[in-house]
C-alpha cells in the first residue's frame, strides 16, 4: 500500500550539519506569518505518531525535535499563538489561523521541562539534526491506520536507518525513569 510517513524522510533522510547554528520556523499563512527563531541546532529529532503532534497534510508522522527554551523566541506575529491544550504535558502553541504548531512548551515540573517542542521543517535553511529514530509507531493505528499494513510502516523506517519504538527511545525514556525514581527519593 501507498502511504507517507513525512514529506522529509519519505525519500530518504539528509544529514544535518555539524556546526549548524539555527534559524526561523514560519507558519503556514501567506501573511503575517507566526515566526519563531531557534539559536542552535535541535537534539532528539524524531518522527512522532502520537495524535497531538502537528504533522503536515497526507503525512502518518510528524518530525519533531527538543530545543532549550531560552533558545526559543517568537519573532513576528506572535499574537496569533494559542496554546491548544493547556492540560497537556506539553503546551503545543498553534497558530490560530493556519492550525501550524510552532512550539510545544512544558511548564510542570517534569523530565523535559527546559526543553520546547519543534517542527524544524518550518524553516527555510538546511543543516537541522536529522530524525534519530522514531516513535509512537503504534499510536497511528489509534487515529485509524490499518493494523494490518503497520509492518510495512515498520519496514520502511527501518530501510530508512531508523528504530521503530512505541513509547520514545530508550534515552528519553531513561530520562523520564531517572527523574521518577528521584521524584520517589530512589534515586
Ligand atoms: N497514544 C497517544 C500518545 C500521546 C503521547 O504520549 N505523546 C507523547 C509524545 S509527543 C512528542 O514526541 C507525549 O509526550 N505527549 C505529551 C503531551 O502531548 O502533552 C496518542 O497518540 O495520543
Ligand atoms: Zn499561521
Ligand atoms: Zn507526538
Amino acid at each position: 500500500m501507498a502511504f507517507s510517513l513525512h514529506p522529509v524522510i519519505d525519500n530518504g533522510i539528509t544529514k544535518g550539519a555539524a556546526d549548524f547554528t539555527g534559524g526561523t520556523l514560519y507558519c503556514h499563512c501567506p501573511s503575517d506569518k507566526v515566526t519563531v527563531t531557534l539559536k542552535g541546532n535541535v537534539l532528539h529529532n524524531h518522527a512522532c505518531g502520537c495524535s497531538k503532534c502537528w504533522k503536515p497534510k497526507g503525512a502518518l508522522f510528524a518530525i519533531i525535535g527538543v530545543i532549550p527554551r531560552d533558545s526559543v523566541s517568537v519573532t513576528a506575529n506572535g499574537s496569533k499563538l494559542h496554546v491548544l491544550d493547556p492540560e497537556a504535558t506539553i503546551q503545543r502553541n498553534a497558530c490560530k489561523d493556519c492550525g501550524v504548531h510552532l512550539f510545544g512548551r512544558i511548564e510542570k515540573d517534569h523530565a523535559f521541562k527546559g526543553l520546547d517542542f519543534v517542527h524544524v521543517e518550518l524553516s527555510d535553511v538546511k543543516g537541522w539534526q536529522e530524525p534519530q529514530f522514531a516513535a509512537f509507531v503504534s499510536s497511528i493505528i489509534e487515529q485509524g491506520f490499518d493494523p494490518k499494513d503497520i509492518d510495512q510502516v515498520r519496514g520502511k523506517f527501518k530501510s530508512l536507518g531508523l528504530e521503530t519504538y512505541d513509547v520514545l527511545s530508550p534515552a528519553l525514556m531513561d530520562m523520564l525513569a531517572a527523574f521518577t525514581a528521584k521524584q520517589a527519593g530512589l534515586l
